[in-house]
């Protein structure tokens, strides 16, 4: 439910509190601290657009439903979370399960990670039980006036929090900074390819031209035994840590899953002349297998490899 992305660059908005219009898509002032972060990316929105936000005002829920500027983070109320996960978070009052924007401070009062969310309510009760109970003391939120507030509403809303914390600062929060993964977790690999969509379905053309096609169509394919995400053989393994650690943009099939790819383990062997696994392929053509690439990348020729 948390919608925040590590993965993409951030421009950050100027904005303008006397109107509280976010001037969107005109202005790209990044601090250094920005230029660090790899945050969420700017909604392409033409025009500007008027922000209608309000504080979570603990003891008075009807706050929640004015039209007021949104609060800074500054002023923002702490919501205290109990340490203890048997005990229940505080009331929907001040902790809605609604779209909105949060903060989580640690015991000391620090800004650990800032983050949107479809259900912040839920965001802090998964944040609660995920993350060290030392990173999560208190919360402050802000919660747009509209039930189901559009994206944009919700990015701005975060930029303008980071934004106001960056310039008091200097720094971004640290559960934000890219490779922080105490958060929202590592980023989802990839899903494994498959050659047929399972075996109840006939094949109409021979295996031969399914692989060829796909190793045509993907740059860069690595046939392992089981997934990516799961490697069933060291081999396998070693080839996909190596591929990741360079950064490589690669399809993965997992020729152990007779289900999907039925009788790929002994075609693909006569397809390329090469008895073992894995195998790599980039541009069509087998590379190698661990050995091979394993020689190459302490050699440094991977990057060259991969950028042909
Ligand atoms: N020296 C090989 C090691 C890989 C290997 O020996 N693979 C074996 C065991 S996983 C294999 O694929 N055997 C054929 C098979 O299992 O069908 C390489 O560089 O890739
Ligand atoms: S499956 Fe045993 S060495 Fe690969």
């Amino acid at each position: 439910d948390i919608i925040v992305s590590t993965h993409l660059h951030l421009t950050f908005l100027r904005l303008n509190r006397a109107t509280m219009t976010f001037p969107m898509a005109t202005s790209t002032a990044s601090t250094a601290a920005a230029a660090s972060l790899r945050l969420l990316p700017v909604p392409a929105t033409p025009s500007s657009r008027t922000l209608r936000f309000s504080p979570i005002l603990r003891r008075a829920p009807r706050a929640l439903l004015s039209v007021s500027a949104l609060s800074k983070l500054s002023e923002a109320p702490p919501v205290p979370i109990p340490q203890e996960a048997t005990q229940t978070l505080p009331g929907e009052d001040a902790l809605p399960p609604r779209p909105g924007v949060y903060g989580v401070f640690d015991p000391a009062g620090d800004l650990q990670f800032l983050g949107i969310s479809r259900n912040v309510r839920a965001s802090v009760e998964g944040h609660r039980r995920k993350v060290p109970a030392d990173l999560c003391a208190s919360v402050k939120v802000a919660i747009p006036d509209e039930e189901t507030p559009d994206k944009s509403v919700l990015t701005n809303a975060w930029k303008s929090w980071m934004e106001e914390y960056i310039a008091a600062t200097g720094k971004a929060p640290p559960g934000n900074v890219a490779g922080n993964h105490t958060w929202i977790g590592p980023p989802q690999r990839p899903a494994d390819l498959r050659l047929t969509p399972g075996r109840h379905v006939q094949l109409t053309v021979p295996l031969e031209q399914l692989i060829d096609r796909l190793v045509k169509e993907n740059k860069v394919v690595a046939f392992i035994k089981g997934s990516r995400s799961a490697p069933q053989c060291g081999f396998s393994q070693r080839v996909v840590g190596i591929l990741e650690a360079h950064g490589v943009d690669f399809a993965s099939v997992d020729i152990l899953d007779e289900e999907h790819n039925h009788g790929l383990r002994e075609t693909l062997k006569t397809y390329s002349n090469w008895p073992t696994f894995p195998q790599v392929f980039v541009g069509g053509e087998l590379v190698g297998g661990c050995d091979i690439i394993s020689s190459m990348a302490e050699k440094g020729e991977l990057a060259a490899l991969f950028q042909k």
